[in-house]
C-alpha cells in the first residue's frame, strides 16, 4: 500500500477528487494519509478534515527562502513515510532535494495542455485568462511527473475541454475542473499507485 500526501494551497476541488475516488475504491495500491497546505486556513485543510486525513501546514512565507522550505517539505514527507507525492493547486515551486527523494513519484495537475499556458507564472485562473485571450477553442488539463523544471515534466494524461463563446475565466476553469482534472488525477494517482509508470 503506497502512503500517498497530497500537497494543496487552496480551495482543495482535486484533493476533494482524489478523496472520493478512493472512497470509491479506484485506488486499492495506495492511500491518502496527509495533507500539506503550504498557506494556513485553506478550505482544502477542511476537506481533509472532512475524510479524517491528517494535515499540516508548512507556510512557504514561513521561510526566509526556497531552499529553507524545501528541507521542511521534504522533513515533514519522510517523517510520515510517504511513497507518493501528488500536487493538486499546489502553487509553489518544488526545489531540488524533494525532487531527487522523489524522482518519478510526484504528480502535478495543470488546467491546459501542456506546453500551452504553462511555467512560471500560470496558475489558478491566470491559466484561463491566457487561454481565452488568445482565442483558442480547445484547452484542457494535463497531469505530469514533476521536475526541477515548472510543467516541464513527462505528461502521464492530458483531457481537451472545449471553449465556449462568451466563457468566462471562471465559467471555463469550472468547466475544466469537472470535465478534466477531477478525473485525470485520480486515474494518474491510481497508476502511479500500480506501479504502471
Ligand atoms: N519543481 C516543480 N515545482 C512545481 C511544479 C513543477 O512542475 N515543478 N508545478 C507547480 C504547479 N504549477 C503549475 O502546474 C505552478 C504553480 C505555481 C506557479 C507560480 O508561478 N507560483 C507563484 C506564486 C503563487 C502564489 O503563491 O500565490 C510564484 O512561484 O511566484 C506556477 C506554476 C508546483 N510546483
Ligand atoms: N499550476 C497549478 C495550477 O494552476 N493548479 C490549479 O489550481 C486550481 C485550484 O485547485 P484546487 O481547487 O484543487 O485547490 C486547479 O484548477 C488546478 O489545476
Amino acid at each position: 500500500m503506497k502512503r500517498v500526501a497530497v500537497l494543496v494551497s487552496g480551495g482543495g476541488t482535486n484533493l476533494q477528487a482524489l478523496l472520493e475516488s478512493e472512497a470509491r475504491g479506484e485506488n486499492p495500491n495506495g492511500k491518502i494519509v496527509l495533507v500539506v497546505a503550504s498557506k494556513p486556513g485553506v478550505y482544502a485543510l477542511e476537506r481533509a478534515a472532512n475524510f479524517g486525513v491528517e494535515s499540516t501546514v508548512v507556510a512557504r512565507k514561513e521561510y526566509a527562502d526556497s531552499e529553507a522550505f524545501d528541507t521542511a517539505l521534504l522533513d515533514t514527507l519522510q517523517s510520515h513515510q510517504i511513497d507518493v507525492v501528488v500536487l493538486a493547486g499546489f502553487l509553489s515551486v518544488l526545489g531540488p532535494r524533494v525532487i531527487e527523494a522523489y524522482r518519478n513519484r510526484i504528480l502535478n495537475v495543470h488546467p491546459s495542455l501542456i506546453p500551452s499556458f504553462c511555467g512560471p507564472g500560470f496558475y489558478g485562473l491566470r491559466v484561463h485568462e491566457a487561454a481565452l485571450a488568445r482565442g483558442v477553442k480547445v484547452t484542457g488539463a494535463t497531469v505530469h511527473l514533476v521536475n526541477e523544471e515548472c510543467d516541464g515534466g513527462p505528461i502521464l494524461l492530458q483531457k481537451a475541454v472545449a471553449v465556449q463563446p462568451g466563457d468566462t475565466p471562471e465559467v471555463l476553469q469550472k468547466r475544466v475542473m469537472v470535465e478534466a482534472e477531477w478525473k485525470l488525477l485520480p486515474q494518474a494517482l491510481a497508476m502511479v499507485c500500480n506501479d504502471e509508470v
